[in-house]
């Protein structure tokens, strides 16, 4: 490319950039270098013909292809202006690479596979420039050292950076230009996401200006049972809330964890900008909801990042939550809430209906049974109120602050999907069997 040639592309680049003022720079630029090389590669392609008479090779060989490959010493990267790229399409006026048929379902332009998830698939693990596979070919989690082999040099690959430093990040804050993405739905759509994602604890922490925002930019997937939602070591486009169905977690090929209805995933990689930690794979037939990364970024990533961080160390020290993983932990840190209550106040009260479960962050407590006075008391570290959501009865005893007061909550539907391991040991330690 001669000097001058150089300078037009930059000139044009600059032009689009003042006119469109896009809220992710790089991105864009990425995507107009890409869009660019793809027309000048569609132009050479036509003139191939023409060019072979004339004895001209544009193209490399197969063989020559290869010999670039295993010479090449920056690795090949996944391109950045991934298929689902929330951006790529919205910013530059590029022809969206994926489609949603009348079911919701996403497939591939060229219409070869029937992965929803198109750039999500699986890569054969033994061909670093092999073209992704279909979801049914792989186990879960293969594939792993392929793409982090594929992954731009300038990628997160290993490390998380810190929520704060990442909130420097222009795609975070850049500019006042950002839109959210508006969705139609339809009444029925309306109704479902009234009914249960709109209603997640995740978005209980927004105004309402945030969480309507939130909800239009949703958008609905299905996941056939098998697929592949999201695949370890890939960059993050989505986050996910499952209305119905059940997602399996693999990480390296092993199975570690398993959420469904009411749950969410895929924050981890928009959270610290770095690789997907595990694999997402559609256990049964899925109904998700997923929010794209600029909007997830902009609207819940300081609540998530702020919670997590300030229950981390309170959660590691709670002994009846040591079984659980610390990526369980984090997720139990999104669905708590904090209280305060002055000496003397009730937190529950014996025979009404419990929808909390509660630890005790600071303070001290006394629990107090009608017919047989203080039987116990409470402080930091210890839990009540189980036995109402265990059992679904009301609550057994009352529990009194005997000094300032703060307790930690968990409502009833994070108490029976976030605990884990945790329940069974609640059940062991019923204090009214023993
Ligand atoms: N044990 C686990 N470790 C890491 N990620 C997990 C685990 N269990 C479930 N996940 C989810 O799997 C998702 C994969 O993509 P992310 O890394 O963006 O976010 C991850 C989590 O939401
Ligand atoms: N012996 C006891 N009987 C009843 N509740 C108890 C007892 N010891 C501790 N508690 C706690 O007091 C809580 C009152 O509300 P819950 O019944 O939901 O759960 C109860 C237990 O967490």
């Amino acid at each position: 490319m001669s000097f001058i040639q150089y300078v037009d592309e930059l000139n044009e680049l600059n032009k689009q950039i003042r006119t469109k003022s896009p809220v992710d720079v790089i991105q864009f630029c990425a995507n107009y270098f890409n869009n660019r090389l793809e027309e000048q590669r569609k132009a050479l392609w036509e003139q191939k013909s023409k060019a072979e008479a004339a004895g001209i090779n544009l193209f490399p060989s197969g063989t020559q292809i290869k010999e670039l490959q295993e010479n090449r010493t920056v690795p090949s990267f996944k391109t950045p202006f991934s298929d689902n790229d929330p951006h790529s399409a919205a910013d530059h006026g590029a022809p969206a690479k994926l489609t949603t048929d009348a079911a919701g379902l996403f497939r591939g332009v060229s219409g070869e596979g029937s992965n929803p998830f198109g750039a999500s698939a699986p890569v054969d693990p033994s061909d670093p420039g092999a073209k992704r596979s279909t979801p049914q070919s792989t186990v879960p989690g293969a594939g792993f050292a392929a793409t982090i082999a594929k992954l731009p040099t300038t990628f997160n690959a290993n490390r998380r950076t810190s929520v704060s430093a990442e909130a420097m990040n222009p795609d975070t804050f850049s500019g006042d230009n950002w839109k959210p993405p508006v969705h139609n739905f339809s009444p029925e759509q309306l109704e479902r996401l009234n009914a249960s994602v709109a209603k997640n604890f995740l978005f209980s922490q927004l105004d309402e200006e945030s969480l309507r925002t939130v909800i239009f930019a949703l958008e609905e997937k299905k996941a056939a049972q098998g697929t592949n939602i999201i695949l370890q070591g890939d960059e993050g486009d989505f986050f996910y809330v499952v209305e119905r169905g059940t997602v399996d977690f693999y990480v390296n090929g092993a199975k570690v964890n398993s959420s469904g209805a009411g749950s969410s995933f895929g924050e981890l990689a928009l959270m610290y900008n770095s690789p997907r930690a595990a694999t997402a794979v559609a256990e049964t037939d899925c109904i998700l909801w997923a929010l794209d990364r600029m909007t997830f970024r902009r609207i819940l990533l300081e609540g998530t990042a702020k919670k997590r961080s300030m229950y981390e160390g309170f959660l590691k020290e709670v002994p009846v939550l040591s079984a659980l993983s610390s990526y369980e932990r984090n997720k139990l840190a999104d669905a708590l809430g904090t209280e305060s209550y002055a000496i003397g106040e009730n937190v529950v009260t014996e025979g009404e209906a419990g929808e909390n479960f509660y630890f005790i962050e600071a303070g001290t407590a006394e629990i107090i049974k009608e017919d047989e006075g203080v039987i116990g008391t409470l402080q930091k570290g210890d839990y009540f109120g189980e036995l109402a959501l265990l059992h679904d009865s009301p609550r057994q005893a009352t529990v009194t602050a005997t000094s300032p007061l703060k307790v930690v909550t968990l409502g009833k539907s994070g108490f029976q999907r976030l605990l884990g391991p945790a329940v069974e040991i609640l059940k062991r330690q019923d204090p009214t069997k023993h």
